[in-house]
């Protein structure tokens, strides 16, 4: 699939702008705070429905206005694939070929889409909440009701914290919650253990191919309960635990594990390279990711994701902006720069380039 055009009103420093894509490459290129990012942003919400730099939709909106919309036109599997936002402070509403939908969860399997960024590149030494966000929004993207129990997971939790917190603690109520946590957090440990299984497989291959065979990740889902292999045993070893650490909860007025807790430990020959690898190891790890994240997407759907990428390939040396461009054959491609080299433009395949400034696109040459 590929996007054809999009059209944006009142969204971020953009008032009106019409955009038409090429099916492989558009660089986008303009000077700092000029709206490149926006632009992505505004692809991106097509996806999951939802910022990858924000929680809070209503962002989105321009300054001073009541409300933005975006609009976007695909093409997949051999037909026009229509998509509208529309955010306001009353909140969302969403289209899909001109058919009112209210969820985002509708959104998912309609456009794949990966992002990478500098930010991306800190993965692997960031916080576990970075690595526990990256896994989840690839199992929403692919999975629909892994994007259900998560959303229930975050609300239990919520609810059992708050509950923690009161004075008297009614435990009849505690223990509906109890049942519920270990319900949805079992749902998500097992998908998340099979997904990490899958990206093992294939991020050992790519980071082989970055280093020319020297160094080979290995992915380790660290959970804060151990993993059982059917959601019943899970679910029993999940309330077990949540029963044991009772005392511990109300004390800290918290629940202490759950996928809440849990991270994703990354090796490079049995050394954990979050505390012990180089910066070049652990640029290699998020970029070998990264590129597993778009195989697996193409693996489990058949279909070739977007890939955006935000001011990130300056931050790579030649090898790995080489390795990158290559890997990417099939797949419609938007890249952000503030000036792009002539190497680049050499190695780059067909495509366009847009210049953006002050929240307007000019079409410039082909590549
Ligand atoms: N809701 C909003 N309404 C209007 N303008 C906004 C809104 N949010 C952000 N902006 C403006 O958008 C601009 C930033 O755009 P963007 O993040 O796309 O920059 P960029 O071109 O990617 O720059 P850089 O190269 O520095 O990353 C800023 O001038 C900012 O003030």
């Amino acid at each position: 699939m590929y996007l054809k055009e999009i059209t944006l009103q009142n969204f971020r420093n953009y008032k009106e702008e019409r955009v038409c894509f090429h099916p492989k490459v558009n660089i986008i290129t303009g000077k700092n705070a000029q709206g490149k990012t926006n632009l992505l942003e505004s692809l991106y919400i097509m996806s999951l429905g939802k910022s990858f730099r924000t929680n809070r939709d209503t962002e989105m909106i321009g300054f001073g206005e009541e409300y933005c919309k975006v609009s976007s036109s695909s093409f997949k599997d051999g037909k026009n694939l229509d998509i509208e936002i529309v955010i306001s402070k009353e909140g969302k509403q969403l289209k899909i070929d001109g058919l009112k939908t209210s969820k985002n969860i509708d959104l998912l399997e309609n456009v794949y889409m990966v992002i990478f960024s500098p930010e991306d590149l800190k993965i692997v030494k960031d916080e576990p909440e970075k690595r526990r966000k990256f896994v989840d929004r690839e199992l929403c993207q692919l999975k629909p009701v892994y994007y259900r129990n998560l959303s229930r997971y975050k609300k239990i939790l919520q609810q059992r914290n708050s509950l923690l917190k009161q004075q008297d603690v009614r435990e009849d109520i505690l223990s509906v919650w109890n049942e519920e946590l270990a319900e949805y957090g079992s749902k998500i440990i097992l998908e998340r253990k099979g997904f990490i299984e899958k990206l093992n497989l294939i991020s050992k291959e790519i980071s082989k191919g970055i280093t020319n065979g020297k160094e080979e990740l290995a992915l380790f889902y660290e959970s804060s309960i151990p993993c059982r292999e059917t959601l019943a045993q899970q679910k029993e070893i999940f309330m077990t635990k949540l029963n044991s650490s009772l005392k511990n909860d109300l004390f800290r007025r918290n629940t202490s594990f759950g996928p809440h807790k849990d991270d994703i430990k990354i090796c490079v020959k049995d050394i954990d390279i979050r505390h012990y690898g180089s910066q070049g190891q652990q640029r290699t790890a998020a970029l070998s990711l990264k590129l597993a994240e778009i195989r697996l997407i193409q693996e489990e759907t058949g279909e070739d994701p977007i890939l955006l990428l935000d001011d990130v390939l300056s931050e790579l040396d030649a090898e790995r902006q080489n390795f990158l461009i290559h890997s990417l054959a099939e797949v419609q491609l938007f890249i952000t720069t503030t000036e792009i080299s002539d190497e680049l433009r050499s190695n780059l395949p067909e495509g366009q380039t847009f210049s953006v400034e002050k929240g307007a696109v000019t079409n410039c040459n082909n590549l």
